[in-house]
């Protein structure tokens, strides 16, 4: 077992995380979670989505929120990029990094972003180009690595070659989303080992939704790994639109609290985390889905 002396955090609140939410959310609230999810020492922001007003309303946005952050030095401001449309907005409104989707799953691919896997790709090439000559990192998502809601079982050779694929067009990173949260440890595993083949591990995220409760689990058995990037969301925000059922992402402030106390640095606050996680969640007028922040709600003896 060799696990990380550090783990690099992704921070998917702001857009993963309120993407989904029914009532829309005012762009003042927007900007203060991000304000405040930066002062509890995350470094790497998802911050809003360029995409189609008409398929995700409540990210039509994007330009705002990106207008209106006080930026923190050495902290990235990252958006969700489907296209070269939403890309030339993206650079208009001085993102510092995007991301391109893309999916293991035909179906899902198909019902998120209305093509096939093959022409998601395609449609990705451009993008990279004028992402590469502005200057700024592309990440690449795999959506339903662990499972479809559609198509259910995938194969992990799937999962790795269209990682592969998004890694040779120029994406930095690639980011393995269990969409439905429905993966387990070993599947989790073996999903990895997959993808290792084809992109370095360093290279390599995890993005587990918790909608069976697994997320922290999966994320364990891939630390085992050496895996050192994981993408959460601030009180366990989120779901995603074309995944019906599926819950949050894993809460930042329980992948911190396993993180800490496996002793792994993090750089972040958990008590100005949690105080966040319970700020969003009155926001929106939802229960809190982090169990370390309930916890730390009634147990102030518990810091980081
Ligand atoms: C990809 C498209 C645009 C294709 O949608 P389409 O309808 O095939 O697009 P189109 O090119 O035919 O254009 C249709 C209309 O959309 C407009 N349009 C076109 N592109 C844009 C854009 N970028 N920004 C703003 N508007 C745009 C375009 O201008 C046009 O407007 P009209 O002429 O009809 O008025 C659409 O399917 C879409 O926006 N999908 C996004 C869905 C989404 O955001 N899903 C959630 C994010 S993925 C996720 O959550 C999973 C992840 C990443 O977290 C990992 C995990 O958990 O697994």
């Amino acid at each position: 077992m060799s696990l990380p002396a550090s783990v690099r955090l992704v921070e998917v609140g702001p857009r993963d995380g309120l993407q989904n939410e029914a009532r829309q959310i005012d762009t003042a609230t927007k900007i203060e979670l991000i304000a405040r999810l930066s002062s509890a020492g995350l470094r790497h922001i998802e911050a809003a989505s360029f995409v189609s007003p008409r398929w995700v309303p409540q990210m039509a946005d994007g330009a705002q929120v990106m207008a209106g952050l006080s930026r923190q030095q050495g902290v990235t401001y990252a958006a969700l990029t489907p296209n070269l449309q939403g890309l030339e907005a993206a650079l208009a409104a001085g993102v510092d990094e995007v991301a391109v989707f893309s999916a293991a799953s035909e179906s899902f691919t198909q019902k998120n972003i209305n093509c096939s896997i093959a022409e998601s790709i395609e449609r990705f090439v451009p993008v990279i180009e004028r992402a590469q000559e502005a200057g700024i990192q592309v990440r690449g998502y795999v959506s339903t690595v662990l499972g479809c809601p559609y198509q259910g079982e995938i194969a992990p050779e799937q999962v790795a070659a269209v990682s592969r694929d998004l890694y040779q067009l120029g994406c930095y990173e690639i980011s393995l989303g269990d969409t439905l949260g429905c993966g387990t440890p070993i599947a989790a595993k073996r999903m990895l080992e997959a993808v290792q083949r084809e992109v370095p591990l360093t290279h390599l995220a995890a993005h587990f939704h918790n909608t069976y409760g697994q997320a922290l689990a999966n994320l364990y058995a891939l630390l085992e790994e050496g895996l050192s990037i994981i993408d959460s969301s601030v009180a366990g925000l989120g779901g995603c639109p074309y995944a019906k059922g599926a819950s949050g992402n894993v809460a930042t402030e329980d992948v911190v609290y396993l993180l800490h106390g496996l002793g792994i640095h993090t750089g972040v606050d958990l008590a100005q985390l949690a105080a966040t996680g319970r700020w969003i969640s009155t926001q929106l007028q939802r229960p809190l889905a982090s169990q370390v922040g309930l916890a730390l709600t009634t147990d102030t003896t518990q810091g980081a």
